[in-house]
């Protein structure tokens, strides 16, 4: 079979170089292009060392590059960027899969919103596919271009899918208390991301109002039917990698939530439900596309509380990118993403 060739556009930042961590050794991919405005012919090893012996390429200048020769084009770019460059590229025949937000939300006003930006292609956002596998695999198969999930995004509403899909808690009351490492924000120099700053420290943030909580609640109300009320609270850890949800719902009747959970994620495999009375921790999902999830019912009363945890670079960016073209390249779906996790 002919390797699948892929494109980077922006090799730099964190989720591109876990792209190239996880493509670099993908058996059916060759990697043609990774793109850096900055870093323009220097080799991508030379930056980052552990990629040496594993991709030999320069960085490419993106206003210089053919992306039309790959098959696929990851953008790892800050919102707004890849969807200037889409429609040329779905028109040569390349495949798009975005990791930033610009075609994660249909409602065009409430993105512009959120992002502060005019969009540049809205008749593309209603073809785009949301990428979590989880809840849209058929439509991910045929698709051209997949809007990635935010890292927040993904640990909450793998959470929350069984209890709404079931019908079984209030949707009018959800809350979900997350917790975020520093990579989060990406690798781009800012204060609040500096050691002295985040480490031995923790706060939240965003609590009147953050870009991720239209995205999540669009998807819950996809799974319940209808819309939902959601309160959202990011916080950020002295972690480097990982996100925790700790979810909370009011049950509306007598469920067995370890069968209800165990039953919905039985033949996925990134989606590991932990046996009762487990709590999921950041560092069993280090450098893996897996989500751990515990259900729990603290002292037998009306409240579930859903633990999920994601390596956001991961299942949370890179990994369910990559998850993402094996379903449209009708692969393995594990194909590149058979990693254990990094201890300690
Ligand atoms: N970090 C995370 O945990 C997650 C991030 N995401 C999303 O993924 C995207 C990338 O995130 P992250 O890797 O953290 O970000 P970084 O800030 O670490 O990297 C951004 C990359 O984009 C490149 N870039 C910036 N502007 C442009 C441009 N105008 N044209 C082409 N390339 C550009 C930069 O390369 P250079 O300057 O060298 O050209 C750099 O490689 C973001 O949209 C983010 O929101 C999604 C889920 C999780
Ligand atoms: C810790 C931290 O700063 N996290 C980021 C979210 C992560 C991210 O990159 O957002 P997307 O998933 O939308 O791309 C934030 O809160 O803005």
């Amino acid at each position: 079979m002919q390797k699948i060739k892929v494109g980077i556009v922006g090799g730099t930042g964190y989720t591109g170089v876990e792209l190239l961590r996880l493509l670099a050794v993908h058996p059916q991919v060759e990697l043609v292009a990774i793109t850096s405005r900055g870093e323009a012919g220097m080799p991508v090893a030379d930056m980052f060392p552990s990629l040496r012996g594993y991709v030999s390429l320069p960085f490419v200048d993106p206003a210089q590059v053919d992306l039309g020769q790959c098959d696929v084009v990851f953008f790892a770019t800050p919102n707004g960027v890849a969807m200037q460059q889409t429609r040329a590229l779905l028109d040569k025949g390349v495949r798009v899969i975005d990791l930033a937000a610009d075609f994660r939300i249909q409602d065009i006003a409430v993105w512009e919103k959120w992002y502060g930006m005019t969009h540049a292609c809205p008749d593309l956002v209603s073809e785009a596919v949301y990428g979590l596998p989880e809840q849209n695999r058929a439509q991910i198969r045929g698709a051209r271009l997949i809007a990635n999930p935010g890292c927040y995004p993904t640990a909450v509403q793998l959470g929350f899918m069984p209890l709404l899909e079931a019908g079984v808690i209030d949707s009018a009351y959800l809350i979900a208390d997350t917790k975020s490492g520093v990579s989060g924000a990406g690798r781009k120099a800012e204060v609040h991301s500096l050691f002295a700053e985040a480490g031995d420290n923790f706060k939240a943030y965003g609590v009147a109002g953050h870009r991720h909580l239209p995205e999540i609640s669009q998807g819950l109300a996809r799974m319940h039917g209808d819309a939902v009320g959601l309160t959202f609270v990011p916080h950020l850890t002295p972690l480097i990698r990982g996100i925790h949800a700790t979810l909370y719902a009011r049950l509306t009747g007598q469920v067995d939530l370890q069968a209800l959970f165990e039953a919905r994620y039985a033949d996925e495999r990134f989606v590991d439900v932990l046996p009762k009375g487990m709590h999921p921790e950041t560092r069993s999902v280090r450098g893996s596309n897996q989500c751990r999830i515990a259900v729990h019912q603290p002292q037998g009363g009306d409240t579930v509380v859903v633990l999920s945890v994601i390596d956001n670079l991961v299942k949370g960016a890179a990994g369910q990118a990559v998850q993402n073209m094996n379903i449209m390249f009708d692969l393995d779906e594990s194909s590149g993403l058979n990693v254990v996790p990094l201890l300690p």
